[in-house]
């Protein structure tokens, strides 16, 4: 009996494979670099974009090129609904928690819970309110304090039992009576659950007035809409005018025609699930998803007010007796902490020098290792800093870990460490890293890539045996001794802790010190500095 049934499904899922013809996607533009990542297809075509590297875990989402994604009419929309539910063997339940949670994380990536807490989903009666009762549900977790209504429920298991989640959590439902006239005094975003690609005609009651209420509204929060903008055809979009202007849309599977018209600055995509052989039928462009992220945004890069953009840092406070003594500890503490936290490069650290004429300038280095007797890292001693350091050894460095609220400067005098060391670290890298250093005189001009290219090409053949790369004489570490750290940890309203650490010579002692002397590391001078 069970062979019977994986042969019928087997027998279904080859049909849907082979049958019915591309839809309205966009044909691919780039068919030579096609079995690369779309990341890599565009760095190699758009002159000017400039990402290769595909994003690690962190959720960064990528910008993508609105006219590389393909859209979907409300046929083919409908269609692949039933495919995925039919010969591919997902549950309506499956899809809804996918995109209720694509929705959730869209949210999260723009409007952050610090600033907008307070979410209204206006959920309708089909599987796009399906989705945004989901949606409330992954955002009451992530932080937020999610409002429902919705009017026209359905007794259906899968809707009541959503409800029964969201009641348990104990997030309010509201009444359309009971919604306050003015939305934007009770709430900071709305997410537009309302209709999704099987909206036809014109709206009815009570989804008209709530429509017309989001479309005439003059100091608004922010509207998220789930799909398709409540509303708006679903192929020709907000064709009469007058529709509702969402902030952000989040297009599930991929976009509706109707999203062609979308101007709002934000555009992301929730189909993390797409099989590719649905992809494959019906020729589907679509952008790859960073890290492990379940959204992408797509469409233009939003237009910003760069005077408006700030960040209100908030961490745990950062107290006088909770920093070490030893400002090494103190630094090995936050390094390892944002290790854990998975940040990218944590050792990628601003460099700054100056030359013998005063001028300073700064360039990001790894540290390669650091303790009690110093910071180091690795270059060329003839590039620029190179030279700055031989006309006046003292540096500064500074790492900011942005997800941590965190800031460390540390200034020094600097040396170069021994040739032994720089010949072991020399060693310990890539080979092609290694070639790399022979090959650029660093911070020199070079008429072209080619003449790069060329040089690396021959050394690599000249050492495919294996054999050893001599560490060129100019290449290797130097070594900041520092006697000055300021740790600096992000507060609301710019109120920030800041410590700064000074070394004193043991036979100096200041008199009036903010912050005492703390046993067992007499040379250092803890102070807090104002923000
Ligand atoms: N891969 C996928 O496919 C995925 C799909 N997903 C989600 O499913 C959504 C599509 O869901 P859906 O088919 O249930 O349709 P949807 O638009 O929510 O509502 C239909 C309801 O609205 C009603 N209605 C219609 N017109 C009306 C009007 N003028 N005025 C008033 N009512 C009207 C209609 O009633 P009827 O007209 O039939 O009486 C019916 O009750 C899709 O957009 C996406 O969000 C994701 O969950 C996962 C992946
Ligand atoms: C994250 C990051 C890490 C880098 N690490 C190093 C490094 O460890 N050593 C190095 O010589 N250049 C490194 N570079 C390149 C430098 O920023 C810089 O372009 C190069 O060293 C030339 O600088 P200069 O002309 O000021 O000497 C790094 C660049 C970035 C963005
Ligand atoms: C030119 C150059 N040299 C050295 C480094 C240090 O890194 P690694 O020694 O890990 O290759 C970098 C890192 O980006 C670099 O760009
Ligand atoms: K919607």
């Amino acid at each position: 009996m069970r062979s019977v049934i994986r042969r019928r499904v087997t027998t279904m899922i080859s049909a849907f494979l082979l049958q019915s013809p591309p839809l309205s996607s966009i044909s691919p533009k780039h068919h030579q670099y096609s079995l690369l990542p779309l990341t890599t297809q565009r760095f190699l075509t758009a002159s000017h974009s400039f990402r290769l590297r595909t994003f690690s875990t962190r959720s960064i989402p990528n910008m993508q090129d609105s006219a590389s994604v393909s859209y979907l009419s409300q046929r083919e929309a409908a269609e692949i609904d039933e495919t995925l539910m039919g010969p591919l063997g997902f549950s309506v339940d499956q899809l809804m928690e996918l995109a209720g949670l694509s929705v959730a994380t869209s949210v999260a990536e723009v409007y952050k819970p610090s600033e907008y807490s307070r979410v209204l989903a206006i959920c309708g009666p089909g599987n796009n309110g399906g989705d945004g009762l989901v949606a409330a549900r992954h955002l009451h977790h992530f932080g937020y304090k999610p409002s429902i209504c919705y009017p026209k429920r359905t007794s259906k298991p899968l809707y009541t039992g959503l409800v029964t989640q969201l009641e348990s959590l104990s997030v309010p439902f509201v009444s359309v009576d009971d919604l306050p006239e003015d939305l934007s005094k009770d709430f900071d975003v709305i997410i537009d659950a309302i209709f999704g690609f099987s909206f036809h005609g014109a709206p009815r009651p009570p989804f008209d007035d709530i429509i017309r209420r989001l479309q005439t509204l003059q100091k608004r929060p922010v509207i998220v809409s789930v799909d398709i903008p409540s509303g708006w055809h679903v192929e020709e979009g907000d064709h009469e005018g007058g529709g509702i202007k969402p902030d952000m849309l989040v297009s599930l599977t991929a976009p509706k025609l109707c999203a062609k018209s979308f101007s709002g600055p934000h555009h992301f995509l929730g189909g993390r699930f797409v099989p590719p052989s649905v992809a494959e039928k019906y020729k589907l462009e679509l952008p790859s998803y960073p890290g492990t992220s379940m959204c992408v945004r797509i469409g233009k890069p939003p237009k910003v007010d760069i005077s408006a953009m700030r960040v209100n840092y908030v961490s745990p406070e950062l107290l006088e007796d909770q920093v070490e003594s030893d400002p090494v500890l103190q630094f090995r503490k936050w390094f390892d902490e944002a290790v854990a936290a998975g940040l990218r490069e944590t050792n990628a650290m601003a460099l700054s020098t100056t030359s013998k004429d005063r001028k300073p300038s700064s360039r990001m280095v790894l540290l390669k290792g650091f303790d009690e007797n110093g910071f180091v890292w690795f270059t060329n001693y003839e590039s620029k800093k190179g030279s700055d350091l031989s006309e006046n050894p003292f540096a500064a460095l500074l790492f900011y870990w942005e997800d941590m609220n965190r800031q460390v400067r540390i200034e020094g005098p600097v040396e170069r460490i021994s040739e032994e060391e720089s010949e072991n670290y020399y060693h310990s890298r890539p080979r092609g890293s290694q070639i790399g250093a022979i090959v650029s005189k660093q911070s020199s001009v070079v008429p072209g890539r080619h003449v790069l290219y060329d040089e690396y090409e021959e050394l690599t053949k000249k050492y495919s045996d294996g054999s050893v790369i001599p560490k060129p004489k100019n290449w290797g570490g130097f070594r900041l001794k520092p006697n000055l750290f300021e740790f600096w940890q992000g507060q609301p309203s710019r109120l920030h802790d800041r410590y700064l650490f000074t070394y004193i010579a043991v036979s100096w002692r200041p008199v009036r010190l903010q912050y005492s002397l703390q046993e067992g590391n007499p040379a250092w001078i803890i102070r807090r500095l104002a923000p």
